[in-house]
């Protein structure tokens, strides 16, 4: 039974889930990294919402790791290459809290304008302020939005919805999507000069850090409200302190810090300075949707094998899963064996399907042959990380797909070429189990299994019983021998499965046997 440590406060809807799921789960929060670091080898998912970082030091600590789950849209606490290069799915909830968001940042935008917080507080105290809040409307006023993806269209949809101008700036959003939601595309400094008020709605991200910064803060019109519901790191907060002193921003709210928790900032107690803590997402019903929605997606990848909303991995459905388990693990034999026999490096490679398979999601498919090939180099490369190795290293991968529907069995074909020449396996599921039905040109029908000899030589008479017999006098045991040749007379190959690995003085007996050509020893 898979076991998920919850390490961040979340709806009690998650560890129902769990629990229904039958996936044993532990709802531990508040522990400190090295506590975490203690006990997570003992899961296979850990589900976070921003509090806990699962770093690359925590991460390598979870040896059975197979998922981190977090429940919520922002990934910044996850460090998603260590995951990646560790074979963890780093997933989300992208619709879960969107909704909530916008309606948090609205409501800051609102409390902003009118200076709520403040007034709500001194009347309060009993000095009915009347005199000190004159703010201003929203109505007519052109609001800039900056990230225009899930919740910075929700937002452009609620500002219309109050009479607002809306400009948005995002190197993603079209100009037909901008259309579509009633905002104007601008260029960022354009959006700065422009806006009376400025919500800020997108990841961070090297290219979105500090993009409030005192420069651009300085092209704004005086009076510009800022409103930050995405993630601190987005607004140069000195700059900030200092435009709200200078009453040149006439206010701002903040709901995310560079460093959380705040508990003390040079923000705090400025006037016309309005601060949440991170609570974007905090109502019943975002965290309601958010720990469902994390629960199901973790269980169904570690029950299932299906992955969705994953940073690091394609996604594969619950109806794909069960169906693609076969292919996955024929390709991740065929890419091992084959990349324990290549000796250079690999240049290119390019996966053909053939029948069935090409009906199925081959991306997990090629992800395995991938992890199988690069893995006699990188003995710690997965199917999560391998895409992204492969790209790193410029190999060039490429699919086909030959849809031969009268075909009963389907095929896969590994063309790779490396710095030396060309290689091809090819290989089929028969009866539920993988086969290589080509290796290296030559036909052959062999099982896979976890120790072989691939042995190339001249076909010639009493070549099998020389190989025999020095298998034989060294006490290693045959458990099957396939054997396939060109042609008659040209080169023949034998892959024999042996109930032990063999040793090197064994692989140079074998070597030394007229007519051989190469000998190489497959493990898997
Ligand atoms: N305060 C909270 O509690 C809270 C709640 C939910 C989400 N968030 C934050 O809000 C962010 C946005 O959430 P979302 O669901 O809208 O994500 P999203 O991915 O749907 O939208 C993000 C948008 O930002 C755009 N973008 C990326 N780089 C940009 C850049 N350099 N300049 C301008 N735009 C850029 C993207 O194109 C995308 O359209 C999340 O990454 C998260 O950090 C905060
Ligand atoms: O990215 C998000 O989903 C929000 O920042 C929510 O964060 P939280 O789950 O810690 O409230």
């Amino acid at each position: 039974m898979p076991k998920v440590l919850i390490a961040d406060k979340m709806s009690s809807a998650a560890t129902q889930v769990f629990k229904n799921r039958g996936v044993d789960v532990d709802v531990i929060t508040g522990l400190s990294k090295e506590e975490l670091i203690d006990i997570i080898g003992e899961y296979d998912g850990l589900a976070v919402r921003s509090t806990t970082r699962p770093d690359a030091e925590i991460i390598k600590a979870a040896k059975n790791l197979k998922v981190i789950g977090r429940a919520g849209i922002g990934v910044d606490n996850v460090d998603i290459k260590a995951a990646t290069d560790q074979g963890v799915v780093v997933m989300n909830t992208p619709f879960g809290n969107a909704v909530t968001t916008a309606e948090h940042a609205i409501a800051m935008l609102f409390s902003a304008a009118r200076q709520i917080p403040s007034a709500s507080t001194r009347t309060q105290n009993g000095e009915w302020p009347k005199s000190d809040f004159k703010g201003v409307e929203l109505f007519n006023k052109t609001l800039g939005i900056i990230g225009c993806g899930n919740i910075g269209a929700l937002v452009a949809e609620r500002a219309l919805g109050l009479k607002m101008k809306v400009i948005a700036f995002d190197p993603y959003l079209t100009a037909e999507r901008a259309v579509k939601l009633g905002a104007e595309k601008v260029e960022l400094d354009a959006l700065f000069q422009r806006a009376d008020a400025i919500t800020l709605h997108t990841p961070l991200v090297d290219s979105t850090k500090g993009i409030v910064s005192r420069e651009r803060l300085g092209m704004t019109k005086k009076g510009i409200i800022i409103v930050n519901c995405a993630r601190g790191g987005l607004v140069d907060e000195e700059a900030l302190k200092d435009a709200l002193d200078a009453g040149h921003v006439r206010a701002a709210a903040l709901d995310v810090f560079a460093v959380e928790p705040a508990k003390e900032h040079p923000l705090f107690g400025t006037p016309n300075f309005i601060a949440t803590p991170h609570l974007g997402a905090s109502t019943l019903e975002a965290q309601e949707n958010v720990a469902v929605q994390v629960a199901e997606q973790m269980a169904d990848y570690l029950l299932t094998g299906a992955v969705s909303n994953a940073l690091n991995t394609p996604s594969i459905t619950a109806e794909e899963a069960p169906r693609l388990k076969p292919f996955v693990n024929l390709a991740d034999n065929l890419g091992a064996m084959t990349g324990q026999l290549l000796h250079a490096p690999i240049k290119s490679v390019e996966f053909t399907y053939k029948g069935a398979v090409t009906q199925l999601n081959t991306n997990p498919v090629t992800a395995a042959a991938l992890a199988g090939l690069l893995k006699a180099a990188m003995p710690d490369v997965n199917m999560v990380s391998a895409p992204v190795l492969a790209k790193e290293r410029g190999i060039e991968v490429k699919e086909s797909y030959v849809d031969e529907a009268e075909r009963a069995e389907s095929l896969i074909r590994l063309t790779v070429t490396t710095t030396e020449r060309k290689y091809v396996v090819v290989g089929t599921i028969y009866r539920g189990e993988p086969r290589i039905v080509r290796l290296f040109g030559v036909p052959m029908d062999a099982a896979f299994s976890p120790n072989m000899v691939y042995v190339r030589n001249e076909d010639k008479p009493g070549f099998i019983g020389r190989l025999g017999a020095v298998l034989g006098d060294n006490k290693v045991n045959i458990a099957t021998f396939s054997l396939g040749r060109m042609k008659k007379g040209d080169e023949a190959v034998c892959l024999v499965s042996v109930d032990e690995p063999i040793s090197e003085s064994v692989a140079q007996q074998i070597k030394s046997l007229d007519a051989v050509k190469i000998v190489d020893v497959v493990s898997l």
